[in-house]
């Protein structure tokens, strides 16, 4: 936490959580907003509202997760597989009715890529280990997409949204723009800080290329910080013939999409 403040010091509830989309750029957007002075974040992922074993350990567990916050902070935290919980909706509406939310969706073929490649290194012995993404993804004998391969699934993002609805009115969620946040960080964080009630302190100036990672990094206190080098991939080779089958494949799903949060975003 910020050394320079004077304050009732402790662990507080998140008055924000990043719910969502895993690949989607949760890790960037928390780092970027995590650098105003009146933002706390919790490092790592709490998974406490999609998990009955962390769930069940109350919010005192929860609580331990949180950053050290001043009352006039906000805290923030991440946990992108609440998105698809069936249950995390009715549990964060139960602990806070007016919280804030954070949903940040990429390019949903883009975002498969990714889940695909963050399954292959991430857990040995799953069948990404041992397969192309074009081979799950699309069988060669029937001429078929195999829509069923999970990281397609969890890019059907209207289908998610709808049950986080029925708990909360649209003006509690911002979606971001996954796409739009890689080339232009400093256009999602004012649209946070907006919707966060924030002063927009972190502007153009916070960021800086890094061309050797081909990502923004943060630029606090004359350093740069850039995130981990497990995120942010150049990019993997896939057939421009497949990503035009997955992109026909997602189009009326992405519209139904915008209509329900009532924008397009940069990859429509
Ligand atoms: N500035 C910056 N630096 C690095 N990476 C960035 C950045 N902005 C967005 N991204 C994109 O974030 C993708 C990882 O998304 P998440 O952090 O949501 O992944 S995770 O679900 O938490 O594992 C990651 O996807 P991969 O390229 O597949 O790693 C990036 O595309």
């Amino acid at each position: 936490m910020q050394p320079y403040r004077n304050c009732d010091v402790k662990r507080r509830l998140p008055g924000c959580i990043i719910i969502g989309t895993p690949k989607s750029g949760t890790k960037a957007l928390i780092e970027f907003i995590g650098a105003h002075p009146d933002v706390e974040i919790a490092q790592g992922e709490a998974k406490f509202f999609n998990r009955n074993d962390n769930y069940y350990k109350g919010y005192q567990h929860y609580l331990k997760k949180m950053p050290l916050s001043c009352p006039d902070q906000i805290t923030l935290e991440k946990s992108p597989e609440y998105f698809y919980s069936r249950v995390a909706p009715y549990r964060i509406h139960k602990m806070n009715h007016s919280i804030k939310l954070i949903i940040i969706v990429k390019d949903p073929v883009q975002r498969a890529i990714s889940d695909y490649i963050h399954r292959r290194t991430t857990f040995s012995g799953r069948k990404e280990t041992n397969y192309t993404f074009e081979e799950l993804v699309y069988d060669n004998s029937t001429k078929k997409l195999r829509t069923q391969y999970l990281p397609v699934i969890r890019s059907i993002y209207y289908r998610y949204i709808l049950n986080w609805l029925t708990y909360f009115s649209p003006n509690q969620i911002h979606v971001a723009d996954g796409n739009n946040l890689i080339v232009e960080p400093q256009d999602e964080l004012s649209k946070v800080q907006d919707f966060l009630g924030l002063e927009r302190l972190i502007t153009k100036d916070s960021f800086v290329y890094n061309s050797t990672k081909g990502y923004y990094c943060l630029w606090t206190h004359s350093s740069t910080q850039c995130l981990a080098p497990c995120k942010g991939h150049k990019n993997h080779s896939v057939s421009p013939e497949l990503v035009n089958k997955l992109n026909l494949y997602f189009k009326p799903y992405n519209e139904l999409f915008f209509n329900i949060i009532n924008k397009r975003l940069s990859w429509s």
